[in-house]
C-alpha cells in the first residue's frame, strides 16, 4: 500500500516501528487496522511530514558528516526532525582536532544558526565516532561497534575521496573496500531500516545515456580489493590506466566499483543508491529568501538587500551595496570547500582565469547540495516504509528538466562579478571559454603564465615572496583535471526520482523539495558567487565598493597598457618595415579626406 496522504507524527512513527525488525523486501509496513487513523488524518487535514516524523526517534549513522554535502544533510536532519534520537558519526581526528573538537566547531558555524532555534540540545544528539575508512576494519573500537551494531536504524553513507588524482589503491579503499565494510556491518543491524549509499551520475561517465541502474564492470570489484592487498604500487599505478579505461580518473572508476558492491551485498538489505551531477552552493535553504512578488520576483541578491531593515527599500541593490550594507543575517548559497566549479568561480573572480577549454553548448548539470540532501531524506523514508522489491538507483541531475550550457552559466558568473566583485584581485576579471586546444593553448600563455611570471618577477624586484607562478601550476592542475567534465554531455533518466517526488504528501514536497525544475538558473549563480564570497572568501560585503573601485583601476590600466602596446608595435613596424609605412599613410590619408570633406559639407549647409 503506497502512502499518499501526509500522517501525523505518533502515527508516522507507530508505522517506523511496526516495520519488521530485520530488513527483508516487499513487506508492507502499514498494518491494516491503520486504516482508521489514515482516515481520521484525511479528515481533520492536518499537515505534517511524513518524512520529518519517519526520522522521529530513529537512530541514524552518518559517514562523511564533516564534508560538503553531510554537513547539509545533518543540518537539515536536526532542523526537521530535532526529536531524532542520535546521530552517529564515523569520523577521524583532523587538523590537530579531537573528535568533539572538530564536531563543535562544525556545529558552531553559520550553517547550523537555525538549528539552535529548533533543536538547543543538538550536541546531545550527535554521538562523534572514531573511525578511518582508509583502514581495512574501519578502526572502530569493539565498544563502539556493538553500540552501532544494535542501535543503528538508518545509514546515509557519505564518505569518500572526491579527489580526481587520488591513487588508485587510496581510492578503492575509501569508495569500494570501506563501502564494502559498511554493508558488512550493516547486515549485522537488527534495527537497521535502510541503507542510502551516496554515488555519483558521472560513476559511468563513459557511457552518454545512462539509466537508473547499476552497469556492470570489467572487472570484478572483489578481485581488484584483493589484488589491491598484494600488488606493490609501482605496479598499481601501471595498471591504473588499463583498469580506468574510458573513464577519466580514479574517482569515477572506484564509484562505479563501489555502486557494483552495494548490488552483491544487498541481498537482505533495504538499499538505494543516489547518484548527484556536480554538487553545487545551496540554493533554498537553510538561509531562504522569501519569494518577491510583481516585477522583483526572482531577483535574489536585489531582495536579499531590499530585505536588509537598515536600508530604505527605494534604494537600488547597486545603491545599497555602494552604502556597504552588510547582508546579516541573510545568507545564501551556502558552500564552504573547493570542489566541483567553486574553486574555478574563484580564479575567474580573482582575475587569473582567463580562458577555459569548454563546449558552451554542452549541458553544465549543476545541483544544489540542499536539493540533493532533500533528495536524499526522501530516499530514506521511502525506502524505509516502501520497502521496493530491488535497490533503486535515484538521479539526482538538473540537465534533463531544466537545462542550462556551460556557456549561459559562464555568462552570468562573468556578470555577478561586476554587481558582487571580489576583493584585492590579481586582473580584471575576463575570463572566456575556447573550444579550439590550439586556441586554449594561445589564451594560456599569453594571458595565464605571462602576467604570472611577470608579476612574480616584479614581486622579487621589490624584495617580496613570488607567488602567481605557483599559483598557476596548481590551476593548470585543476583545469586539466576539471575540463573533461566541461566538453561532454550526458543524458540521465530520472524516472526513480519522479516516481518519488508524485509519492511525497504536498507537505513533504514543500518542505524536502527537490524538483529542480523550479531553480532559476540566473538567481541561483548570482546567489552562488555571493555564497563564494561570504563563506569561503569570507570577505566582508562592506568592501564591494572598493572592490568596485579596484575593477575599474584595473580596467583603466588594463586600458592603457593595450593602448600602449599597441602604440609601440605600431611604431616599431613602421620603423621597420615598408608595408607598414604604406598602411600607415594610406589610414593617415584617409582621416584627412575624410575631415576635409566633412569640413567641406558643414560649411556648405551653414
Ligand atoms: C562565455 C563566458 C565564459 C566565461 C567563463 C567563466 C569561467 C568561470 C568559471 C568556470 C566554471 C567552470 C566550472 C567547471 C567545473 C567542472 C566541475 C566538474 C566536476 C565534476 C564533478 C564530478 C562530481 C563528483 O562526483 S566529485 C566532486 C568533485 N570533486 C572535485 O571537484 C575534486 C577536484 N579536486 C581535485 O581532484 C584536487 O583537489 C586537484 C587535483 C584539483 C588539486 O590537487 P592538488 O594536490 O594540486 O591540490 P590539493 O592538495 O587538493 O589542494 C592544494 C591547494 O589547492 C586548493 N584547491 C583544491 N582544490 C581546488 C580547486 N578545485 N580549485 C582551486 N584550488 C583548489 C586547496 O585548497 C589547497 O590550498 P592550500 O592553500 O594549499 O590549502
Ligand atoms: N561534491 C560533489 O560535487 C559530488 C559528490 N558526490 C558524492 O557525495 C559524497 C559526499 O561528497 P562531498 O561531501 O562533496 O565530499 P567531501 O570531500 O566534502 O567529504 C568527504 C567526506 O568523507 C570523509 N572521509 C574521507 N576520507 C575519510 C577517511 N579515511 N575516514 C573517514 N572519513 C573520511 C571526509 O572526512 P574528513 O572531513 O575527515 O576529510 C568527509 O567527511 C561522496 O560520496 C561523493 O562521491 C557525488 C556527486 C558530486
Amino acid at each position: 500500500m503506497r502512502l499518499t496522504q501526509p500522517l501525523p507524527s505518533f502515527l508516522a512513527s507507530s508505522l517506523a516501528h511496526e516495520q519488521p525488525q530485520c530488513l527483508l523486501r516487499g513487506t508492507s509496513p502499514v498494518a491494516s487496522g491503520m486504516n482508521f487513523f489514515l482516515e481520521l488524518w484525511k479528515t481533520k487535514g492536518r499537515i505534517m511530514s511524513m518524512i520529518a516524523a519517519y526520522y522521529k526517534n530513529k537512530s541514524i549513522l552518518i559517514t562523511g558528516a564533516t564534508g560538503f554535502m553531510g554537513k547539509v544533510l545533518m543540518e537539515k536532519l536536526l532542523r526537521t526532525s530535532p526529536d531524532l534520537k542520535v546521530i552517529y558519526i564515523l569520523m577521524r581526528p583532523k587538523a590537530g582536532q579531537t573528535l568533539p573538537q572538530r564536531m563543535l566547531q562544525i556545529l558552531s558555524s553559520k550553517l547550523f544558526e537555525k538549528v539552535k532555534e529548533v533543536c538547543p540540545n543538538m550536541h546531545e544528539k550527535i554521538r562523534p565516532i572514531y573511525a578511518d575508512l582508509g583502514q581495512s576494519d574501519l578502526a572502530i573500537s569493539k565498544e563502539d561497534m556493538q553500540e552501532l551494531l544494535s542501535c543503528t536504524n538508518i545509514i546515509f553513507h557519505c564518505a569518500a575521496t572526491v579527489r580526481f588524482d587520488e591513487p588508485l589503491r587510496h581510492a578503492v579503499q575509501l569508495n569500494v573496500t570501506a563501502t564494502q565494510q559498511l554493508l558488512l556491518m550493516a547486515s549485522q543491524m537488527p534495527k537497521l531500516e535502510v541503507f542510502v549509499h551516496i554515488s555519483t551520475a558521472f560513476s559511468n561517465c563513459n557511457l552518454k545515456h545512462i539509466d537508473e541502474v547499476i552497469y556492470p564492470c570489467q572487472v570484478e570489484p572483489k578481485k581488484i580489493i584483493d589484488s589491491m592487498q598484494w600488488l606493490d604500487d609501482a605496479i598499481v599505478d601501471e595498471i591504473t590506466p588499463k583498469l580506468i579505461g574510458d573513464r577519466p580518473n580514479t574517482y569515477t572508476y572506484t564509484k562505479a566499483l563501489g555502486e557494483v558492491v552495494v548490488q552483491q551485498e544487498s541481498e537482505n538489505l533495504n538499499i538505494a543508491i543516489i547518484r548527484p551531477s556536480i554538487v553545487g552552493a545551496t540554493w533554498q535553504e537553510p538561509f531562504p529568501v522569501s519569494p518577491a512578488p510583481g516585477p522583483q520576483a526572482g531577483l535574489h541578491v536585489d531582495l536579499l538587500l531590499a530585505q536588509t531593515s537598515s536600508c530604505p527599500s527605494s534604494f537600488s541593490s547597486h545603491e545599497m551595496l555602494d552604502k556597504g550594507v552588510l547582508l546579516a543575517g541573510v545568507s545564501l548559497g551556502w558552500v564552504d570547500n573547493l570542489n566541483g566549479p567553486s574553486g574555478l568561480i574563484i580564479a575567474a573572480g580573482k582575475g587569473l582565469l582567463r580562458s577555459v577549454k569548454a563546449a558552451p553548448m554542452a549541458v553544465a548539470d549543476l545541483i544544489p547540495v540542499d536539493t540533493v540532501v532533500n533528495l536524499t531524506l526522501a530516499v530514506g523514508w521511502y525506502t524505509a516504509v516502501h520497502r521496493p522489491q530491488s535497490t533503486l538507483i535515484y538521479h539526482c541531475t538538473s540537465g534533463n528538466l531544466n537545462p542550462c550550457n556551460w556557456g549561459k552559466m559562464g555568462l552570468q558568473i562573468m556578470a555577478s562579478f561586476e554587481k558582487i566583485p571580489y576583493e584585492k584581485p590579481f586582473r580584471r576579471p575576463n575570463a572566456d571559454f575556447t573550444t579550439n586546444t590550439f586556441t586554449n593553448q594561445y589564451w594560456k600563455a599569453v594571458s595565464h603564465w605571462a602576467p604570472a611570471i611577470m608579476y612574480d618577477l616584479y614581486l622579487q624586484l621589490t624584495g617580496r615572496k613570488p607567488r602567481f607562478t605557483k599559483l598557476m601550476n596548481r590551476l593548470s592542475k585543476t583545469l586539466s583535471m576539471l575540463e573533461y567534465f566541461v566538453n561532454h554531455s550526458w543524458e540521465w533518466s530520472t524516472s526513480n526520482t519522479d516516481m518519488l517526488m508524485l509519492e511525497l504528501s504536498p507537505e513533504d514536497q514543500r518542505v524536502f523539495n527537490f524538483d529542480i525544475r523550479q531553480l532559476n538558473w540566473l538567481d541561483y549563480i548570482e546567489n552562488y558567487v555571493l555564497g563564494i564570497k561570504k563563506y569561503l572568501l569570507k570577505e566582508d560585503m562592506s568592501g564591494i565598493p572598493k572592490a568596485r573601485q579596484q575593477l575599474k583601476k584595473l580596467r583603466n590600466i588594463h586600458y592603457f597598457f593595450n593602448t600602449a602596446l599597441f602604440l609601440i608595435t605600431w611604431r616599431l613596424l613602421i620603423a621597420r618595415s615598408q608595408m607598414a609605412r604604406n598602411v600607415w599613410l594610406f589610414i593617415v590619408s584617409f582621416c584627412y579626406k575624410f575631415l576635409s570633406y566633412f569640413r567641406a559639407s558643414s560649411t556648405l549647409k551653414a
